[in-house]
């Protein structure tokens, strides 16, 4: 039986629809990421989700039982769905250990003080435990609610852009953390990103939301690679964007994709090299065609300098004409 499985679900505010008859289905273990461009409607559907608004039409099922409005709730959320928002509410004034500790009140003492050992290691804040909310960074603080969140092992974890705002270091910090919950808890996820790499790394299934619709769902490789329109393959990574055969279409390849030929025979583009950017892991070399046409590949080496003529040809069998 599917854990959560929502129903033609839709959602207005004021005029606007936000979301549109809207369906998808999430099995028990299974992380899934939703991806769209901003004000697609990727919080609104979170916050339906966790029982924090209504939709207008349609229906949340949690194993199977219908979810009771929020309406008709005396408080907001659900015990079992546990979302960790943007602006996440932490007690500025107590400690970080204390915050987390608050999510086991009803425990006995022993117990509650084992787990949040447990979950102040696993979220890698034994340093800053003892330090007041108010003073803690971004990305602690959104450690801490992590662990608040996980505290009792929710049936759902609803994760609201775990990363916005965050530097590189908090990132890794965070993401570390997530992995080792990924891996170490029968956790079900459901989280927003507009990070491809992220999206990409940890989703089992990625869905993809356009205007309040899902326009493409699958694995993240198939997404990748095969992505059905212009929007979706430019949410997923960086993209070269060809005209397509048929006037107002176009074919994509990713960077990864396009080749280095050294015969002109075998080369479908003639270039010059323009730009060369480090990337920590490779190179990336931009370069522009004969027919003027702007193209992006890596390399992992720097033996190529800006003014230099390239051959290139891409490794795949066919390209697909796209709409935008
Ligand atoms: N309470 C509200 N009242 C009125 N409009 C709202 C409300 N909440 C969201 N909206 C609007 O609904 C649309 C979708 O918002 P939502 O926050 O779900 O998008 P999002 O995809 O999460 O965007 P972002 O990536 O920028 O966070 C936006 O146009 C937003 O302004």
């Amino acid at each position: 039986m599917s854990l959560l499985q929502l129903s033609a679900i839709s959602k207005q505010f004021d005029d606007k629809m936000v979301l549109t008859d809207l369906s998808l289905t999430v099995q028990p273990g299974e992380w899934v990421g939703i991806v769209g461009e901003s004000g697609s409607g990727k919080s609104t559907l979170l916050k339906i989700i966790g029982r924090f608004i209504d939709a207008d039409q349609g229906s949340v099922n949690l194993k199977g039982t219908p979810l009771q409005p929020v309406r008709d709730q005396l408080i907001k959320g659900h015990k079992a769905i546990k979302l960790v928002q943007q602006d996440y509410e932490l007690f500025p004034n107590q400690t970080a250990r204390e915050n987390i500790s608050y999510a086991l009140r009803f425990y006995e003492r022993d117990y509650r003080e084992r787990k949040v050992d447990e979950l102040v290691e696993l979220t890698r804040l034994s340093v800053v435990q003892h330090q007041k909310a108010k003073l803690l960074s971004g990305g602690e603080k959104q450690r801490t609610a992590l662990a608040q969140a996980v505290a009792e092992v929710p049936e759902l974890l609803l994760l609201d852009e775990p990363f916005a705002h965050l530097d590189l270091r908090n990132k890794q910090n965070l993401a570390e953390a997530i992995e080792d919950l990924k891996s170490s808890h029968q956790l079900t996820c459901l989280f927003v990103t507009h990070d491809a790499g992220e999206a990409l790394a940890w989703a089992d299934r990625l869905i993809i939301l356009k205007e309040g619709k899902i326009v493409q769902e699958g694995t993240p490789r198939e997404i990748y690679e095969q992505p059905v329109s212009v929007y979706v393959a430019e949410l997923t990574g960086q993209v070269n964007l060809i005209p397509g055969s048929i006037p107002g279409k176009w074919q994509m390849i990713r960077p990864n994709f396009l080749r280095l030929v050294t015969e002109e025979g075998k080369a479908r583009w003639k270039a010059a090299i323009t730009k060369i950017h480090f990337k920590g892991g490779h190179y990336e070399y931009v370069c522009k065609t004969t027919e003027g046409q702007n193209l992006i590949f890596y390399r992992n080496r720097r033996d190529k300098k800006v003014g230099d003529e390239v051959l290139l040809n891409h490794a795949m069998k066919y390209l697909r004409d796209m709409p935008r």
